[in-house]
């Protein structure tokens, strides 16, 4: 992997702000920090402010692993071209199939049994999946591998981990990676950037991703670049906004706006 502050992740920031590109980010530990309670997530007010220049400088999407209704208020007034719930899983538009809802309200009845009331262990049902956080409990471990036993053995279920966090969502439903390549079907990009954490391999694997910039690097991922730190989304957001205004005065669109002119004149 290679951070994206080296001359490859200057390149692809530069080549995507020349070319049709869509961004896409990933919302909790992406766009907004880690919090210990999950309702008070939220993105840094620099965040907020550099997301919306590059959402008029670009399509922009969030893949939020969370509800829907939860994330939209979170990136309220930002352009975005989409913005889906539940790691990809829940449609657009409209309710969930009722089937999906009962399957989802049956697996965190089996989820909460083994927990037993473990302390500090939060069972987020959500409208197609179940996000239990665990992030604040003394038996981490053993949580956890009660958890993964019970959640293995769930009819239809897709399970997969995150930091302190064990996530359902029903198999046949798409993935983060799914969703994005029917948003890129639609719009029709030629670079797709993805910038994601540790539950977002399906996205990173995607075909329709150019490059996956991953929080963290790690040797077992197929993101190609890697951030630092959570907070470093910001630099590279101020990256693709500068090259892209660049790109922009030095194409076709408004050269006579660009720089001093040559010739004294007032352009
Ligand atoms: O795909 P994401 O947008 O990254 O969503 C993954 C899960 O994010 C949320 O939980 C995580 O963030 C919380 C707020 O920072 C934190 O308290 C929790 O420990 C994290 O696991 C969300 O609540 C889940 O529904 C998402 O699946």
């Amino acid at each position: 992997m290679t951070p994206i502050r080296s001359r490859e992740g200057v390149a692809l920031v530069e080549d995507a702000a020349r070319d049709r590109a869509l961004l896409a980010f990933d919302f909790d530990g992406t766009l907004a920090p880690h919090v210990e309670g999950r309702r008070a997530a939220t993105m840094r007010d620099s965040t907020r402010a550099l997301l919306r220049m590059a959402g008029i400088l670009y399509p922009c999407a969030v893949f939020s692993g969370g509800d829907r209704a939860d994330v939209l208020p979170r990136v309220a007034r930002v352009p975005l071209v989409a913005v889906f719930g539940n790691h990809g899983a829940e449609p657009e538009e409209g309710a969930p199939d009722p089937r999906i809802s009962r399957q989802v309200q049956a697996w965190a009845a089996a989820l909460r049994a083994v927990l037993d009331g473990a302390e500090g262990v939060d069972v987020e049902q959500k409208a197609v999946g179940i996000s239990v956080h665990y992030r604040r409990t003394l038996g981490r471990a053993d949580v956890q591998r009660r958890l993964l036993e019970v959640a293995s053995s769930l009819p239809g279920a897709r399970v997969f981990g995150g930091e302190a966090v064990l996530n359902l969502a029903p198999c046949d439903l798409p993935t983060k990676g799914n969703a994005l390549e029917a948003l890129a079907a639609r719009l029709g990009p030629r670079t797709v950037v993805f910038v994601g954490d540790d539950a977002d391999e399906d996205a990173f694997r995607s075909c329709a991703v150019t490059a996956g910039i991953r929080l963290g690097p790690s040797t077992a991922s197929a993101a190609r670049f890697y951030l630092r730190a959570q907070s470093d989304v910001d630099e590279l957001l101020r990256a693709l906004v500068a090259a892209r205004s660049r790109a922009a005065c030095l194409g076709e669109r408004w050269p006579q706006r660009c720089g001093a002119p040559k010739n004294g004149g007032d352009g």
